[in-house]
């Protein structure tokens, strides 16, 4: 029977991050991909010049109308923007009991660029991210969430403790991708009892837009596809190194992650 699976997120105008992310690597794991967009964003391999949110009524609007007429297998939730728009989604998402969840808590991009307003933060941790079944946040994010300086995988798994215990969260990941270490990018995994640091060799690109968004999305493709929550996180990073072997050279900036490899599902 067809999967489907949705993303609740940004558009990103180059196609490297956001929705087009998200809807690509649906499509490559043969899931009919769905998306409710929450925003804008005028934005190329060099940076985001412009933004613009969709109104919270019509945020709602589109995640009705999925859900309305389709079973929807599996969600990820993206860029989010504003606080508005983040109170209607958990609204939503809390009323129709939407699981699972992917909450990729898009705050600061790689590049460092804030991605939401400051006041969005607040939202995010009260009315979302309690709901989710796990989150992904990347190294300046796990900051904000765990308040605590991360620079070393030690201080990824003690801010991975601190977010679980302190969201409620069941599983919190913290991406590693931001790290300093030459041959390694690894991702910290806590589900209130266990620990485990996900290694993943370092590829060696400036090309990196889109590497968060493909790896929630994959998470959330592997979960309608029915894997069990860590093997869905296992297969997707894996599939994100591949995505960054084959990472596209295209612009003046930070190329996208490629995803135009042979099927290895
Ligand atoms: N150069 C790299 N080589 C291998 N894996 C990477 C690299 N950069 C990021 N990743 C992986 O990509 C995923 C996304 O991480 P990250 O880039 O930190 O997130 P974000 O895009 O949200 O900032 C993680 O699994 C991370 O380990
Ligand atoms: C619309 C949108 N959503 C998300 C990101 C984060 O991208 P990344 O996966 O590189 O962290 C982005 N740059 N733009």
């Amino acid at each position: 029977m067809t999967k489907i699976a949705l993303t609740i997120a940004g558009s990103d105008s180059g196609g490297g991050a956001g929705v087009q992310a998200d809807l690509r690597t649906f499509a490559f794991h043969k899931i009919h991909g769905t998306s409710a967009i929450t925003c804008v964003t005028a934005q190329n391999t060099v940076g985001v010049t412009d933004v613009a949110a969709i109104t919270p009524k019509l945020v709602q609007a589109q995640l009705a109308a999925i859900f309305d007429d389709m079973s929807v297998d599996a969600v990820k939730t993206g860029m989010l923007l504003n606080q508005e728009i983040i109170e209607a989604v958990a609204k939503f998402i809390r009323e129709r009991n939407v699981h699972p969840l992917v909450v990729d808590p898009v705050m600061v991009s790689r590049a460092g660029v804030q991605l939401i307003d400051d006041s969005a933060v607040i939202s995010l941790k009260t009315s979302l991210l309690p709901q989710a079944t796990i989150i992904t946040p990347n190294l300046y994010e796990a900051r904000i969430l765990s308040n605590q300086e991360i620079n070393t995988v030690e201080e990824m798994k003690q801010a991975a403790v601190t977010i679980q215990k302190q969201l409620g969260v069941p599983v919190v990941l913290i991406k590693g991708g931001g790290l300093s270490d030459r041959y390694q990018s690894p991702d910290v995994w806590f589900d209130g009892h266990n620990g485990e640091i996900l290694t993943g060799e370092r590829i060696v690109t400036k090309n990196t837009h889109g590497t968060g968004c493909t790896l929630s999305s994959a998470i959330a493709a592997n979960l309608a596809l029915g894997k069990d929550l860590l093997t869905a996180v296992k297969e997707a990073k894996h599939y994100v190194t591949v995505a960054l072997q084959n990472s596209l050279d295209i612009g003046q900036g930070n190329g996208p992650v490629g995803h135009f490899f042979p099927l290895l599902l």
